[in-house]
């Protein structure tokens, strides 16, 4: 039997639930349904959805004011760069205090997502072992996440110990006495090869061009308090790129006193790397930079300098893969981890397609989150409305192309944004979006007859 309603939202992680609320407050009904048994995704440790990365020690790299919600700040008593139990706590009285978690079907699978010709989505939930119920849906918003599905490289040769992802990293316990390698420099490899520095035997950390390691603290601040908005908001980026690295410069000292290869890339065209604890484990000698791993043999790894080493544990912290299970690839294509949507959000061919979420800013993403979820929750209200098509394509195109000229060429950076720019562009987009057109909406007629296209 099929049950009409209006919205689907997919993940109640901290996009879902900002989603869900933005809905709520305009009076859109939906259904949110969510894989494990609690809100907060990755934020959840140990996720009975089997999808969170978390690790005991995570604390977070934005500070507690750049990344809450606008209407619900964190407590005072949090510390600058809180604990991932406190994050979860935030976000259990944000669901709670809004009244959202009634609407929250836990514990429960979205199967599929197909579009029906008359406009409208088929959606397909399990929950637990019940069987499937399809439900007809207006729109869909997708909060799934992106940090869930790791990306695993592939070298020559064997090996015979253990290799695990980062997503499957929890604690140092099991590491005592050993000789680890960890590959990629990004923010999981340096929290795990610091973190296993001091259990381990010896740690390896193997990067292939370096990143810009930037202290959690610059100048006395946290670093996303140390330029004002408006710096980044107004400044040329030239200029702005310059400032950033005098006060790298000045705060930190170059990469190479502590061994760390300089990247050919300069700093803001890479996703940053935020560790203050690697240049003190380097500084004790407890973690050796190693090159680009290239080839595996039986207990021993090589790296692209030559050189060779024992090892018991491969720990490949080497990203993440964009990934909707529940959606037809041919609706959205992700083979070269990019997705095309207009202004990160809007399905460039169904409309009635959402993403929130789907970015990786310099700066926390819980408040873009935020602004977009308003900005789709307006549409789907009735209050807004989307440009002519052309405006749209040519934003997409904008953005791969401003993409590809200011970023390293990674898989990693293919959903890159700037904090304020973003900010800036979705309340634009906002305030535009009231003189288009609003956006239609499919009828909801329980029809038998809807054939999935
Ligand atoms: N404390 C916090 O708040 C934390 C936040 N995070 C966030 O989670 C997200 C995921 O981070 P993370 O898990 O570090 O993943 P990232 O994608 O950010 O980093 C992956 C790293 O692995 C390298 N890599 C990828 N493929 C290969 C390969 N085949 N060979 C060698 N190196 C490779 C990348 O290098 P290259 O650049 O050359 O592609 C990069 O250094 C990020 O948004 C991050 O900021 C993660 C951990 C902690």
């Amino acid at each position: 039997m099929s049950i009409l309603k209006r919205v689907c939202v997919i993940g109640a992680g901290s996009s879902g639930i900002v989603a869900a609320k933005s809905l709520q407050q305009q009076g859109v009904p939906f259904d949110c349904f969510e894989l494990g048994s609690g809100v907060g995704g990755v934020w959840r440790y140990d996720n009975d959805s089997g999808l969170s990365p978390a690790y005991r020690s995570l604390h977070i790299n934005t500070s507690r004011q750049r990344m809450c919600f606008s209407d619900f700040p964190m407590p005072a008593d949090y510390p600058d760069f809180p604990h991932h139990s406190l994050i979860l706590r935030y976000f259990e009285n944000y669901v709670d205090h809004f009244d959202i978690r009634r609407n929250i079907r836990f514990r429960t699978r979205v199967e599929s997502v197909r579009p029906l010709v008359d406009g409208c989505w088929e959606v397909t939930t399990r929950q637990g072992e019940s069987p499937s119920i399809t439900t007809r849906y207006q729109a869909v918003i997708v909060a799934n996440g992106h940090h869930w599905k790791p990306r695993w490289p592939n070298f020559a040769g064997e090996f015979r110990g253990r290799v695990m992802h980062s997503h499957e990293y929890r604690t140092p316990d099991d590491y005592q006495g050993q000789r680890v390698v960890v590959v990629g420099i990004g923010n999981s490899g340096c929290d795990i090869a610091c973190e296993l520095s001091r259990a381990a035997d010896r740690v390896f950390l193997s990067t292939r061009r370096g990143a810009h390691v930037i202290p959690k603290y610059l100048l006395g601040k946290p670093l996303d308090h140390l330029a004002p908005s408006w710096m980044w908001r107004y400044l040329p980026f030239r200029v702005f790129q310059r400032l950033f690295e005098a006060a790298l410069r000045i705060s930190r000292g170059k990469l190479k006193r502590y061994g760390l290869p300089q990247p050919e890339h300069r700093i803001l065209e890479e996703h940053p790397t935020i560790s203050s604890d690697l240049f003190n484990q380097l500084g004790h000698g407890e973690i050796s930079i190693k090159p680009q791993l290239t080839r595996l043999d039986h207990d021993h790894v090589e790296f692209s300098d030559g050189s060779r080493e024992q090892v018991d544990t491969i720990i490949y912290a080497t990203g993440y893969d964009i990934a909707f299970p529940f959606l037809r690839q041919d609706l959205l294509d992700t083979s070269d981890n990019s997705v095309r949507l207009y202004r990160r959000v809007v399905h460039p061919n169904y409309h009635n397609l959402f993403f929130v979420g789907l970015i990786q800013p310099w700066g926390a993403i819980m408040p873009l989150a935020e602004e977009q979820s308003l900005w789709v929750a307006e549409m789907l209200a009735g209050a807004s409305g989307l440009p002519a098509q052309a405006v749209m394509d040519q934003e997409m195109d904008d953005y791969a192309r401003k993409l590809q000229k200011r970023y390293a060429s990674s898989p990693r950076h293919t959903i890159q944004v700037d904090f304020y720019a973003y900010l800036d562009e979705i309340r634009k987009e906002r305030r535009l979006g009231r003189r288009y057109p609003a956006l239609r909406l499919p009828k909801l007629i329980d029809s038998d007859a809807a054939r999935a296209a």
